[in-house]
């Protein structure tokens, strides 16, 4: 099936046109683009309607491209409506802009494109798939906040979770991989992107996750603070912060560009090369964090059969990987330098023959798991359908 994959980020709306009938990820690809975007124009159905034609002229590159069969949303925020792909209808687009909420810098652009892809595309189903739905199994002790109860019910603030759709990709990869069922893969999956998250897998599911009820709390990112005391936030609304200035000053000034004056992980690696000591205290926050939440996991999963990185500083930062797991050698685990080093593409073992489980590299692939997510929910729907019929 031909899926046009729409996944708007913080910052610009990614496209892709796979063929899910191609097994091979690269080959599978028959259009891509990003379009970036400022946060007016992610919800403003004119702007939205001009980031169509950008994508309108790359489908209209090729003729595979141009023949969409379907179209497959990456959602944030499912809250707790949402646990597996679901084919969108105007509820659920009214049900993703509410979810808004409690991701304001994602789930109203999805809302739009969902909206503005049905006036483009009028007969072509839409699918939304959503990044909370892979952690819909962690339990309840991992998941509540120890606050009052009606607090809890108001918007059942809970933790919920992001990057399942990446996490439980890399998950079905590492387990091939492996040659361990995926039902059974036991692992801590790193995310470490601009926004980051790791995640304790037991026997193929989620059991805990560092992001929570938004996509704020946990790891330190290219500009998000991670975990902080809340009490933080009351010190800066006593000093006259309004909501959306805290919002702001944690979602976009915090993390890296705060600690290291940049958000991007490659000038962090320069700068700590060239032996700038704000760069190299940043770098130590960034995987210090990391590497207490991966020691932590380590134990909630029991027998890790792999510690995963994946995402663009896991997959790309060599300085980054080798300063997390030189906080980790008391679990066992050792670095082999030159298979860190290697530039091979693709699934590779970055760790020594003697770790004590192996790490691993997982290109993130988001597009490939909506792609198939959507082909999968719709040949069950046609399905269905025609066993009604007979
Ligand atoms: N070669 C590299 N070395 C270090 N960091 C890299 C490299 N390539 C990409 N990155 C980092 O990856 C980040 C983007 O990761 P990605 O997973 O694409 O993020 P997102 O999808 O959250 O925007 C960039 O901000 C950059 O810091
Ligand atoms: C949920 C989230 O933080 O996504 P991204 O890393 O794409 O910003
Ligand atoms: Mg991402």
């Amino acid at each position: 099936m031909h899926v046009l994959v729409l996944n708007p980020g913080s910052s610009s709306l990614k496209y892709h046109v796979r063929d899910t009938s191609v097994p091979e990820a690269e080959a599978s690809v028959q259009a891509s683009g990003q379009v970036n975007w400022a946060p007016q124009a992610r919800s403003d159905p004119s702007r939205l309607d001009e980031v169509f034609n950008v994508i309108n002229a790359g489908l209209a590159k090729s003729t595979e491209a141009g023949h969409i069969e379907a179209i497959g949303h990456r959602v944030v925020h499912g809250g707790d409506q949402f646990r597996r792909p679901t084919r969108v209808t105007a509820d659920v687009v009214a049900a993703v802009e509410r979810l808004g909420a409690l991701a304001p810098l994602h789930n109203p652009a999805s809302a739009a494109c969902m909206r503005t892809a049905g006036i483009r595309w009028p007969d072509v189903p839409q699918v939304a798939v959503f990044d909370t739905a892979f952690h819909a199994s962690i339990p309840e002790y991992a998941a509540r906040y120890a606050i009052p109860e009606d607090v809890y019910k108001a918007q059942r603030v809970k933790r919920y979770g992001f990057h399942g759709i990446s996490v439980e990709m890399a998950c079905r990869d590492a387990a091939g991989f492996l040659g361990v069922p995926g039902s059974s893969l036991n692992a801590v999956v790193a995310h470490v992107g601009n926004g980051a998250s790791v995640t304790a897998v037991r026997g193929g599911m989620s059991v805990d996750t560092s992001m929570g009820m938004t996509p704020l709390e946990g790891l330190v990112m290219g500009t998000r603070s991670g975990d902080i005391d809340p009490s933080i936030v009351l010190l800066m609304q006593r000093e006259g912060a309004t909501p959306d200035e805290v919002d702001e000053i944690l979602n976009h000034r915090s993390g890296m560009l705060a600690l290291a004056g940049t958000a991007d992980m490659r000038d962090v690696g320069a700068a700590v090369e060239r032996g700038e000591p704000k760069a190299s205290l940043a770098l130590d926050i960034y995987a210090y964090r990391l590497a207490k939440y991966i020691a932590a996991y380590s134990m909630v999963v029991r027998r890790p059969d792999a510690l995963v990185f994946t995402g663009g500083v896991g997959e790309n930062s060599v300085a980054f990987r080798t300063k997390v797991l030189s906080w980790l050698l008391p679990l066992g685990l050792a670095m082999d330098q030159d298979r860190n080093l290697s530039p091979r593409e693709g699934i590779r073992v970055v760790s020594a023959d003697g770790s004590s489980f192996p790490v691993l590299v997982v290109p993130s692939d988001e597009e490939r798991a909506i792609a198939e997510a959507t082909a999968s929910l719709l040949e069950e729907d046609t399905k269905d359908r025609r066993g009604r019929r007979r």
